[in-house]
């Protein structure tokens, strides 16, 4: 191995196996772990290195000298500089084979509790097109691919407004992208034609450096019902807006739902914004197994549906209820995971913390003709305190899936005091999951172990662990 410019590249290093979090591992000369991004194990790489501590270092592949054997080709034209597909050029059972692992290291590394031996991770049927939710941002900075800026040569290059997916690490470039393989149309079809509409009318698109221009976001919610929600994201009002809305009606029929949001703030969140209904019902409907759920704008749903069932059915399974249980459902967005074991509960309660999805939750659970949930909107660590136990009964069981951050460690103050004989941990990230089994130990064993994956193509991983009391 050889070293050029000292400190900062090393010329041609191997990756000697997966790490976590898309970063794989290397040995420097001098013995030192090197965590190395934007490369798969195998893979000879030019690495620039990000930063050097006394007992590992992190860096960035800057170029592939020879690639690994595993490589296989992307299936999609904006791979490389989107930031969402990461993993495509590994075949998707190196991709399962590498989540596994990123668990173990985790739940290892971090938790440093006993742990069961971890069940195979339950793969996608679905690895293109399998999700139900996409965020697109418009942005007057398009960002320039290297083929690009090669083809300008020594004139000045023009950036041309983008509607995409933000390039990684950039906050005012964005992608633009022509096909997304992550969802099923009308998604790419409602896309370009935003796009083609704003360019035909020099509608301005937002400067996310100046926070000034027009259009900022379209987020596209397309249900396995075959429903379809579009929510369009301005700064402000404009007369254009109407066109544009109607020119989708007109254009996309298969739309049932279409809002529209005006955010003046500076940050790009929607939930302490109104969304307005422009047409159609307001939310869509979306199945798992025979239960059916209202999903309104800012509401969370599982965004892969198919794989949400069998997340689901692992999380029953785990509860092992008979019909006697009292369950909690904490983090329980729109109510799905309680509804979804609530025939073999004596009572769900749920909380979350946004208001609209705890509508959402009573009304999917009227809907699915259940009268034994309750659910309440709150932050759950406020909410599940010692005396809300105790007024809505001892829990059997507790259920928590929070985002992922994990679990706030009054909250998990809490349950250790509760002691319900089980918990079952819904995590979207391990690394947190396991700082949140450390902390419980005090009082919980963890016997079974079930990572799913509900995002082929990314390094993101969920994992399910049932707790039991000690
Ligand atoms: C990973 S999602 C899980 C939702 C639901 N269990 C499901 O399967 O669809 C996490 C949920 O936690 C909610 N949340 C985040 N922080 C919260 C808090 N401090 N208190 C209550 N809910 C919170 C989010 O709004 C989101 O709905």
């Amino acid at each position: 191995m050889a070293r050029k410019n000292k400190k900062t590249v090393v010329s041609a290093i191997r990756l000697e196996r997966y790490a976590a979090e898309g970063k794989s591992i290397a040995h420097l000369e001098d013995g030192k772990t090197l965590f190395v991004e934007g490369a798969v194990p195998g893979d000879v790489v030019e690495v620039m290195i990000m930063k050097n501590k006394k007992s590992y270092a992190e860096g960035r592949a800057m170029k592939i000298v020879t690639p690994s054997e595993d490589r296989v080709i992307p299936f999609c034209n904006h791979f490389g500089v989107c930031g969402g597909c990461k993993w495509q050029m590994l075949p998707y059972d190196k991709q399962l084979e590498y989540k596994q692992i990123q668990v173990t290291d985790q739940l290892t590394r971090i938790g440093h509790v006993a742990l069961p031996p971890i069940e195979t991770i339950v793969g996608s049927d679905l690895q293109r097109e399998y999700r139900n939710k996409l965020e697109f941002t418009f942005s007057e900075l398009s960002y320039l691919t290297r083929e690009e800026i090669e083809a300008a040569g020594d004139g000045e290059i023009k950036r041309k407004p983008a509607l995409g997916f933000h390039a990684p690490g950039m906050f005012d470039k964005v992608v633009d992208i022509q096909t997304c393989y992550l969802q099923a149309e009308p998604t790419n079809k409602i896309k370009n034609l935003l796009r083609k509409i704003a360019l035909e009318n020099n509608l301005p698109f937002y400067d996310h450096r100046k926070q000034e221009g027009w259009l900022r976001n379209v987020i596209i919610r397309v249900a396995t019902s075959g429903e379809v929600m579009v929510n369009l994201i301005v700064k402000e009002d404009r007369p254009e807006l109407k066109m544009m809305l109607d020119i989708l009606l007109k254009e996309v029929p298969e739309i049932t739902s279409l809002h529209y949001t005006i955010n003046p703030k500076m940050n790009d969140t929607i939930y302490d914004l109104k969304v307005v209904t422009y047409h159609g019902k307001g939310y869509i409907e979306e199945y798992l197994e025979d239960f059916r759920f209202k999903i309104s704008p800012k509401s969370f749903f599982q965004t892969n549906t198919k794989q949400g069932e069998k997340l689901y059915q692992i999380t029953r399974d785990f509860a092992g209820l008979t019909g006697k249980e009292v369950v909690y459902d904490l983090y329980c967005g729109t109510g799905s995971i309680g509804i979804f074991l609530s025939k073999g509960a004596k009572k769900i309660i749920g909380i979350e913390a946004v208001p609209d999805a705890i509508e959402d939750a009573k009304l999917n659970a009227s809907w699915n003709g259940l009268e034994h949930c309750q659910f309440y909107a709150g932050d759950v660590s406020d909410i599940a305190t010692d005396a809300f136990f105790e007024e809505h009964g001892r829990p059997d069981v507790i259920i928590t899936d929070p985002p992922r951050a994990g679990m706030h460690e009054k909250l998990i103050q809490t349950l250790l005091r509760i002691k319900a004989p089980r918990v079952v941990y819904v995590s979207c990230n391990p690394a947190t999951q396991a700082r949140d089994l450390a902390l419980l130990d005090e009082m919980y064993k963890v016997v079974r172990l079930q990572p799913v994956d509900m995002f082929p193509h990314t390094h993101h991983i969920e994992n399910v662990a049932l707790l039991e009391l000690k």
